[in-house]
């Protein structure tokens, strides 16, 4: 497994602004970063866990769009000790330098960061996307960018061709270095060594601390704001940049039916239900739950989940559910503090925090978001035509209900909404 080791110093920037748009309506009060995965993650928490599992523990997280919740997230999940001053993931806003409000883009969000660096002296910067599902030993990927001599190294996967106009699409010599990078081409090249394939960023970077700087800075003065548009592409043209092999990465622990470089962007409602669809069954293709490469999120101290009856098959529930007598549940996710009332039915649901499935209520395909009711008889997820006046449906069919309006605190017995389930 893993032999040799860099051993300079790294600091991670993640960029945890992204809007998310086509995640919408998961996406309409939180940023993607902070989206719901699993029984009890939210997205940032697996690249937060591969930082921290591979021995890089001073992360700057830049925050943009709707960022309440993740903030919130942090704060409770994310203390590693006051005792190590160098060990934090901190969330930082834009800076408001001169004429910036916001993040014009991910190289401007790292570029108006660039100061934090100071202190730490870094021999490399990690610049890591927040958006995506997947267990990385980023010191691999570091002792490949030291051995190679590398500026700049990209980590790579080949996607289907289908799917490749929605990322950087790259090509390499054989020992890994690019000689081409198209940001969402609308036509791709395949690999050649597979033409149903290519070779695709998985937005995740290592900059040599000097050549990041300074790229950034020429950035500016040039008014560019994107790494993928802009900078990348730029850099090719003069530094060393080479392309990580994911599937190369060798996660300890990985049980042999899981997929090797698993690794997902659920940038669309669909991929997103598609995805949780892999961490359910005897044999997982994604286990979240390994004791050599932890997936880390909050320390919750409520109760466990009670099943006082029903029928339920290959699902999975966070802490503090409650089960009725008589509710039927297959092949769902089930998050913390949900009820699911008598005679219910669930087949295929993604259930998250705080929201109550009534007596009678039948789901199919459909994910409902935190802090809703829904009313006793239901029926969601049998009727496109009326879950589409409703709700939000995906080109698939897969049914959102919206996270819950205020007036859920209103109607909850507590009359906070936030009481441990009954
Ligand atoms: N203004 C801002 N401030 C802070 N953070 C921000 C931000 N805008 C976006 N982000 C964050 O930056 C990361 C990249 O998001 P982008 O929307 O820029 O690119 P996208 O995912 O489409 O492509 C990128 O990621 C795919 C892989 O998913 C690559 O293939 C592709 O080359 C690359 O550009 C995400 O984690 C997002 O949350």
């Amino acid at each position: 497994m893993r032999k040799k080791r860099y051993g300079g110093r790294i600091i991670a920037f993640v960029m945890a602004g992204g809007e998310g748009k086509r995640l919408y309506p998961l996406t309409a009060e939180r940023c993607k970063p902070a989206v719901p995965f699993g029984s009890r993650y939210r997205l940032v928490d697996f690249v937060l866990s591969n930082l921290i599992n591979s021995e890089i523990r001073s992360i700057y997280l830049l925050v943009q769009y709707k960022p309440q919740s993740l903030i919130e997230h942090i704060r409770r999940a994310w203390v590693i000790s006051p005792l190590l001053p160098d060990q934090f993931v901190t969330a930082v806003p834009p800076q408001m330098h001169k004429d910036t409000l916001t993040f014009k883009g991910t190289a401007d969000a790292v570029y108006q960061s660039l100061r934090l660096l100071e202190p730490h002296r870094p021999d490399l910067v990690a610049v890591f996307g927040a958006d995506h599902v997947y267990r990385m030993d980023v010191r691999q990927m570091a002792w490949f960018h030291w051995k190679q001599k590398a500026d700049v190294t990209i980590a790579a996967l080949p996607v289907p061709m289908e799917q490749a106009p929605n990322f950087g699409i790259l090509a390499t010599d054989e020992d890994g270095r690019i000689h081409q990078f198209q940001e969402k081409p609308q036509q791709p090249k395949s690999m050649p060594s597979d033409s149903n394939r290519a070779y695709a960023s998985m937005g995740n970077y290592l900059f040599n601390t000097r050549v990041l700087v300074e790229a950034l800075m020429e950035s500016h003065r040039l008014g560019e704001t994107d790494f993928g548009h802009h900078v990348l592409p730029r850099l090719l043209k003069t530094h060393r940049l080479f392309a990580y092999d994911f599937s190369r990465n060798e996660v300890p622990g990985i049980k042999p039916y899981e997929e090797v470089g698993y690794w997902r962007d659920v940038g669309t409602i669909d991929a997103y239900f598609e995805a949780h669809k892999d961490v359910l069954g005897e044999e997982p293709r994604f286990n979240a739950f390994d004791p050599q490469w932890p997936i880390f999120s909050s320390n919750y101290q409520g109760p466990v989940t009670r099943i006082l009856g029903g029928e339920i098959e290959n699902s999975v529930f966070g802490a503090a559910s409650v089960v009725h007598k008589g509710a039927r549940i297959h092949n769902s996710i089930i998050r913390r503090e949900a009820v699911v009332e008598a005679g219910a039915e669930l087949e295929e649901c993604i259930i998250m925090d705080y929201s109550k499935i009534k007596r009678g209520a039948r789901l199919r395909r459909v994910i409902v978001d935190r802090h809703n009711i829904i009313e006793p008889d239901t029926q969601i997820g049998y009727d496109v035509e009326e879950d589409t006046r409703r709700y939000h449906v995906s080109p698939s069919g897969i049914v959102v209900v919206p996270r819950g309006e205020l007036s859920f605190y209103a109607r909850n017995s507590r009359g906070k909404g936030l009481g441990y389930a009954e």
